[in-house]
């Protein structure tokens, strides 16, 4: 079919619109091929299902004759999963391959056998130990006896792109001649380049005979990081099929990802005036599904699927964002599945996602000294902290959002040496004015409370002292209470730091403030002791 062409007719599809680019998932077959990536029967199932669901024109199930468990997965495949052409792989030199695939394609409603050969000079020698005449025998021969099996036969001219131009347009010719309906060129190795796969399309469909009768279908690896690209080159080439696999998984390098070339022509619709028959909002359940199943997790910068691919963690980025997303979203993360964008509070957050992540925490009307100081002791934490959750956001800023500063901790400095008395200078203000102590201890802590006494002298008690970390991992904030009693009264301080001594110097003038104020409520005059 040619690209200008108002609309072509498939036998499977009947006739689509020109602009239309039929969807052919691989990662049940290629996809599963790769190291690690094996699934078993009802692994597929459920990813055929999703696949099926998701909107794929084209599932690939399996290669029927390289296993009893692959025939099985294709043949069960091909009697449950509903509403997408079920395809098998065959070799075009395997006459038992190709029955095998009807075969196990037989409950199908629309099936596909997908024959294959390799043509460029470094397969046939060296993998193949075959002659060209021979490969265009084997093509001729395999297309025929597929296409006595259905009318919906696929060949692939393996290691395409590094196939020479003019055998390349013979080897074609045969497989349209012996009834194949989809040509698909395979960069199988990953080595050719977007120029490479649009010329190799455009001179094919000016060249071959009855090229205008057939799709042409793009294959592509990744082993430059060009399988996308490629695909899209192939599709300016007259490509109208693509081949592809979910998170991109596949030989080697893996194969061109789904979710990208769907994405990348919804989103530049402008360049790619195409259409798929992907529902995009089920992207991310379907990779999540198969990060699952494989227990191989995508990398939290990989397009469209990656934890990071809608998350903002810079200052600028985040205030851009909240004023509006379009600053640094070029689609919305809706579109793809993720319920929102995230704005991940780390040491490159400003004070706009700062305000924000506070007001969605509850604290809305926080004064601007108080959450400067609380930005402040944020921007510490994140300096020392891996991840600054929420919980830690909280804690930290219930230490400032306290109504009872006469005292207020500013600093501490620690000397621990094992099996020594520690050494602390702590430096608070009181009432505005700056107080300093130097104290020993057995122990940090004691030292530091040492110093507290020193910085401000006082006879209430130590009834309790107790910490707990705010989150998990080591580098988490100790949450810590302080009990003190004096005359008969109790009063309970929290403090939280990464530091758990600073922490803990927190929580005991946290508590030393709310005496004050009970004294200020029974005697004003004692505010000072
Ligand atoms: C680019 C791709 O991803 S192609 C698909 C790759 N997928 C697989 O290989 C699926 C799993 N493979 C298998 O189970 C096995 O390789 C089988 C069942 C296909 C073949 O197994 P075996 O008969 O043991 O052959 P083996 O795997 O050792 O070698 C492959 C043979 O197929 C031949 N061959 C490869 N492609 C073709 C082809 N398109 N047409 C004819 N013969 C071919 C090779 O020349 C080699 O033949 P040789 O043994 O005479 O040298
Ligand atoms: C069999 C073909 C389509 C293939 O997987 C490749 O060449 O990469």
């Amino acid at each position: 079919m040619s690209a200008d062409q108002t609309s072509f007719t498939h036998p499977s599809f009947g006739r689509m619109a020109a602009n239309r680019v039929i969807i052919f998932d691989t990662t049940l077959r290629d996809g599963e091929q790769s190291p690690g990536f094996s699934m078993n029967l009802a692994e597929k199932l459920r990813m055929a299902e999703a696949l099926a669901n998701l909107g794929v024109d084209v599932i690939e199930a399996g290669f029927p004759v390289a296993s009893k468990g692959d025939f099985e997965s294709v043949n069960e495949i091909a009697r449950h999963t509903k509403g997408a052409v079920i395809c098998a792989l065959a070799r075009s030199g395997g006459a038992r391959d190709i029955a095998a695939a009807g075969e196990a394609l037989a409950p199908a409603e629309r099936k596909r056998i997908h024959n294959f050969i390799s043509t460029s000079p470094l397969h046939m020698k060296y993998k193949l130990r075959m002659e060209p005449e021979t490969v265009l025998e084997l093509i001729t021969s395999g297309n025929r006896a597929a296409r006595n099996l259905t009318d919906d036969v696929e060949w692939s001219a393996e290691d395409g792109s590094r196939t020479e131009p003019d055998f390349l347009c013979r080897c074609v010719e045969a497989a349209i001649k012996a009834g194949a309906t989809t040509i698909n060129i395979p960069d199988t190795v990953g080595y050719a380049t977007p120029e490479d796969m649009e010329a190799i399309f455009s001179m094919l469909r000016a060249r071959v005979p009855g090229a205008h009768e057939v799709i042409f279908s793009a294959h592509n690896h990744n082993d430059l990081g060009l399988g996308v690209a490629n695909t899209l080159a192939s599709i300016r080439g007259g490509a109208r099929q693509v081949e592809c696999t979910i998170n991109g998984i596949g030989e080697r390098a893996g194969n061109a990802a789904l979710e990208e070339i769907v994405m990348a022509l919804r989103t530049r619709n402008d360049q790619y005036p195409f259409t798929t028959g992907i529902n995009t909002t089920g992207l991310l359940k379907v990779s999540r599904m198969l990060a699952t199943i494989t227990s191989f997790d995508v990398q939290p910068n990989k397009a469209i699927v990656g934890r990071n691919a809608f998350a903002h963690e810079s200052g600028i980025h985040q205030d851009g964002v909240l004023k509006n997303a379009a600053t640094y979203e070029i689609m919305t993360p809706e579109s793809v599945g993720w319920t929102r964008s995230a704005l991940v509070m780390g040491k490159h957050s400003g004070r706009a996602a700062f305000r924000d992540k506070l007001r969605a925490l509850g604290y809305d009307n926080m004064d601007e000294e108080r959450l400067n100081d609380a930005f402040t002791r944020f921007k510490d934490l994140a300096d020392r902290k891996k991840v600054v959750y929420d919980d830690d956001i909280v804690a930290l800023v219930d230490d400032e959002a306290r109504d009872h500063d006469h005292i207020r901790f500013v600093s501490l400095s620690l000397r621990s040496v094992s099996g020594q008395p520690s050494e602390v200078e702590l430096d608070l203000t009181v009432d505005g004015k700056p107080a300093h102590a130097s104290a020993t201890g057995n122990g940090p802590v004691d030292a530091a409370f040492n110093a507290l006494r020193a910085a401000f002298a006082h006879d209430a008690r130590l009834a309790l002292f107790s910490v707990a970390a705010v989150t998990e991992g080591t580098d988490a904030q100790a949450r810590t209470t302080v009990r003190l009693e004096e005359a008969g009264k109790l009063v309970d301080g929290q403090g939280a730091d990464a530091d758990t001594v600073v922490s803990a110097v927190r929580a005991y003038v946290h508590a030393l403030n709310k005496l004050l104020v009970k004294r200020a409520r029974t005697a004003p005059e004692a505010l000072s002791v």
